[in-house]
């Protein structure tokens, strides 16, 4: 699975994994945009990048699909070294054996579907006859082999979304990448793509490496998530790991997990509350925040705002330290009241760095 490899295991790592890299970096002139980057991926498993704008995402993705060369380190594809910029080494995209979903499909609206499967064989000089063959074998495989001849616009969403893997997987690749492949679709659409997407991509038994900034897109999506900050991974771990043990406040931040306070806020604002020594920040995870009656009330908060959800509200709360949560509840309550609020100590995830690290 995946792991933040160290020196000691990284060869046994490397070998086994459908992708692999080691110590990679990657400048554009002074900048540096990634910065010593290990990270390695099981064959069958699905990896999400998960980051902010700008943390660098897209351009491991690219040096993993040779679009980009790394300007140090080394990068992996089952098992063999396809760049190593001290030794030379760099293998050009088309015999990397990975397939590549981009955003949105990037079908071409002008050819059948079938051409559209076939056009990366094309580019890799496979004769026609063996194109059209490979394209529909690799339509059977997605469930579209009717669909052949129609232009892309008419078929569905969920449909393009099954040609644009079907021409990622037509040259045999087992491990695909893909970039933002929901970004641009609204919420509900999104959300029957993310199913299909992890039940089709489980079905053909492949490798998968998703590039999203949608924290719920990589959850529902990958075995495995790594959260990049600013060219490095801060954390790489199950969804429910990272949901459960932040490593930093910035994670917790960034995931939106719940209130994150300074060692000395927490004090002036939970009631009873042991701190434990080197605690420099706590997070106050929302999903175990409940409202309460006096008795039992914790912390004091006053509703900012409540938002209908359908199923239920949303409150924005602020807290007295001047933060700022959200949590759920079953009835509507007011802006500007004041509530009591209850979490078990227990539930309370302490940090030895400061709340901004
Ligand atoms: N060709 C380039 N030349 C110089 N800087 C670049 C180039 N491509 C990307 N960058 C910079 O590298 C950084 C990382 O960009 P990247 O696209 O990898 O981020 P990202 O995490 O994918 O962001 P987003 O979610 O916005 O797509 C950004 O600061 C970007 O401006």
């Amino acid at each position: 699975m995946l792991a933040n490899l160290k020196e000691t295991n990284l060869r046994a790592a490397h070998e086994d994994a459908a992708l692999a890299v080691r110590s990679l970096r990657l400048s554009y002139g002074p900048a540096e945009i990634l910065r010593g980057i290990d990270l390695s991926l099981a064959p069958g498993k699905a990896l999400a990048l998960l980051g902010p704008s700008g943390s660098g995402k897209t351009t491991l993705l690219r040096v993993l699909a040779g679009l980009e060369a790394p300007s140090a380190g080394e990068v992996f594809v089952h098992g063999g070294c396809v760049a190593a910029p001290a030794r030379g080494l760099f293998l050009p995209p088309e015999r990397r054996k990975l397939g590549m979903v981009f955003q949105d499909y990037a079908l071409w609206p002008h050819m059948s579907v079938a051409q559209n499967v076939g056009f990366p064989l094309e580019m890799q000089g496979i004769g026609r006859a063996e194109r059209l063959s490979r394209a529909q074998a690799a339509l059977a495989r997605v469930g579209l082999e009717a669909m052949g001849d129609r232009r892309p616009s008419a078929l569905s969403g969920g449909q393009q979304q099954r040609v644009g893997i079907a021409r990622a997987i037509a040259s045999g690749a087992r491990t695909v990448l893909f970039d933002e492949p929901l970004s641009n679709l609204d919420r509900e659409l999104r959300e029957s793509m993310v199913d299909e997407i992890a039940g089709l991509v489980a079905d053909l038994g492949l490798t998968a490496l998703y590039v999203t900034h949608d924290h719920s897109e990589a959850f529902s999506l990958a075995d495995e998530v790594a959260i990049l900050r600013e060219g490095q991974i801060v954390q790489a771990a199950p969804p429910e790991i990272l949901v459960d043990r932040p490593a930093n406040p910035w994670v917790a931040e960034f995931l939106r997990l719940g209130a994150v306070l300074s060692a000395d806020a927490a004090r002036a604002v939970l009631r009873d509350l042991a701190v434990p020594q080197m605690a420099k920040a706590v997070l106050l995870p929302r999903r175990d925040i409940r409202i309460c009656g006096t008795s039992e009330t914790s912390l004091r908060a006053r509703v900012l705002r409540c938002l209908f959800r359908g199923d239920d509200y949303q409150l924005a709360l602020a807290l007295p330290d001047g933060s700022e949560i959200q949590i759920s509840a079953a009835s509507r309550i007011a802006p500007g009241q004041e509530i009591g609020l209850h979490i078990a100590p227990e539930a309370l995830r302490w940090f030895d760095i400061p709340k901004r690290p």
